[in-house]
C-alpha cells in the first residue's frame, strides 16, 4: 500500500521530509501540502511533488479524504493543534519535536490518543534510530556495568536571532532529554542549569553557553553542554562512563587527511547531515506502521515525559534551583 502523506508546514525540516518520502524511502506518497506562507508550500510542490494539492490550511488538509497520514513539521508552537485534529480524523501523525512546547500540551494528546485506545503518533525523536546512537546503547546495555555518569554535548555553530534562552531546553536540549532517558531505560529526578561566561556571539536575549545537569532515578548523573554559537561545527558528543568502562558515541565518518604538515578531518556543520540516515529510518518506520494505521516508535508518551521535563529545565534556568521532576503513570497503552 502507498500511503498518502500531507505535510503541514514546509520550511527546512518539512521540505527535507517530503524529499525523503518521494524520492528515497518506499511505501509513501506526499499528496499534500500547506503552509502559512502559502509560498513555501507552493515551492515545495514544484520542486519535489508536483502532483499534491496545496491546502489553504492545515485543519482543511487533515481532513481531506486523499490524505492517509499527516506530517507536522511548522513552527513547535502549532503542533498541538495539528496533532489534536490528526488524532480526531482517526489518522498517523508524524509530529517534530517538540510534541507541543508545555507539558499540558503534550497531556492533552496523550489524553486523546489513550481514550481512541491505539497510537496514532510518533514523535520525531530520530536519534533513537540514529546507527551511532543504537550502537551506544547495545555497549551501555551490555558491556561497561551499570552507567554511573553521562558527558555529553550538543553544539550548534550558529543559531538564528529569534533563538532565545529557554529555546536551548525546548528546541536543542530536548533530543538529549529523550535519547538519554531511551540509553539509560531511566528517568530523570531532577535539573538544575549552570551558566558559564556568555560567549561575545551570542546576543542579549541569550544566554549561551549552558550546561544543564540532570539527576536520574537509579542516580545516574548527567552534564549536557548546550552551545548554539560554538562556530566550528555541528557537534554532538556522549560519552557514558559505566562501573567496568566507558563508551562514546562514534564520530560521524570522515576522512582523516594528511597534508601541508597537517592532519586533518573536516567537521560537519548542519543538524541535516549529521542525521541524515535517522531520519530516512525514522520516516520509513512511520511510513510502514501508517500502512496498517497505527505508529511505532518514539510515542505521545515519549513527547510528554520530554515536555515535562524541558518545563523542570526551563524553571531551572530561571530559578538556578535544583528542580524536581515527576512523572505520572505510564498510561497501558504505551507500555
Ligand atoms: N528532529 C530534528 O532534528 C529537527 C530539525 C529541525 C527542525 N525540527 C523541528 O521541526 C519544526 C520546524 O522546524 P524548521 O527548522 O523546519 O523551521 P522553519 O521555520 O524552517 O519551518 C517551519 C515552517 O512552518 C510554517 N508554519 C508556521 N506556523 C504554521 C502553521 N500554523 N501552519 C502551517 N505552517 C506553519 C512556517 O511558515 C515555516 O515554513 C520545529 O518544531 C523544529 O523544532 C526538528
Ligand atoms: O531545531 C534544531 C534541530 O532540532 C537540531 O537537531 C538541533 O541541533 C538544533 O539545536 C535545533 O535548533
Amino acid at each position: 500500500m502507498t500511503v498518502r502523506i500531507g505535510v503541514i508546514g514546509t520550511g527546512a525540516i518539512g521540505r527535507d521530509h517530503a524529499r525523503r518520502i518521494e524520492k528515497v524511502l518506499q511505501g509513501g506518497r506526499i499528496v499534500a501540502l500547506s503552509d502559512v506562507n502559502a509560498a513555501s508550500a507552493e515551492a515545495v510542490r514544484a520542486d519535489i511533488a508536483p502532483d499534491a494539492r496545496v491546502f489553504a490550511s492545515g485543519e482543511e488538509l487533515i481532513a481531506a479524504p486523499e490524505v492517509d497520514a499527516v506530517l507536522v513539521t511548522s513552527w513547535g508552537a502549532t503542533h498541538e493543534q495539528y496533532v489534536l485534529a490528526a488524532l480526531k480524523a482517526g489518522k498517523p501523525c508524524f509530529c517534530e519535536k517538540p510534541l507541543a512546547t508545555t507539558a499540558e500540551g503534550a497531556k492533552r494528546i496523550v489524553d486523546a490518543e489513550v481514550a481512541l485506545g491505539s497510537r496514532l503518533v510518533q514523535v520525531g525523536f530520530m536519534r533513537r534510530y540514529d546507527a551511532g546512537y543504537v550502537a551506544l546503547k547495545k555497549v551501555v546495555d551490555s558491556e561497561i556495568g551499570a552507567p554511573l555518569m553521562v558527558h555529553a554535548a550538543h553544539r550548534n555553530p550558529t543559531v538564528p536571532e529569534q533563538y532565545v534562552t529557554p529555546m536551548a531546553i525546548h528546541d536543542t536540549l530536548i533530543h538529549e532529554i529523550d535519547v538519554l532517558r531511551w540509553l539509560l531505560n531511566d528517568e530523570y529526578v531532577s535539573a538544575q542549569v549552570v551558566f558559564p561566561r556568555v560567549s561575545s556571539h551570542s546576543h542579549s536575549q541569550l544566554r549561551d553557553p549552558q550546561i544543564i545537569l540532570l539527576e536520574t532515578k537509579k542516580g545516574v548523573r548527567i552534564d549536557v553542554e548546550v552551545f548554539v554559537n560554538c562556530r566550528y561545527g555541528y557537534d554532538i558528543q556522549c560519552q557514558v562512563v559505566g562501573e567496568e568502562g566507558l563508551a562514546n558515541l562514534p564520530e560521524p565518518m570522515s576522512i582523516v587527511m594528511r597534508k601541508d604538515a597537517r592532519q586533518q578531518n573536516a567537521i560537519l556543520t548542519d543538524w541535516k547531515d549529521r542525521f541524515i540516515a535517522s531520519y530516512d529510518v525514522e520516516l520509513q518506520d512511520f511510513l510502514k506502521a501508517a500502512a496498517n494505521g497505527t505508529a511505532s516508535g518514539p510515542s505521545s508518551w515519549d513527547g510528554y515525559v520530554a515536555a515535562i521535563s524541558s518545563d523542570a529545565c526551563v524553571k531551572a534556568q530561571e530559578t538556578g534551583e535544583i528542580v524536581p521532576i515527576s512523572l505520572p503513570e505510564r498510561p497501558a497503552l504505551y507500555n
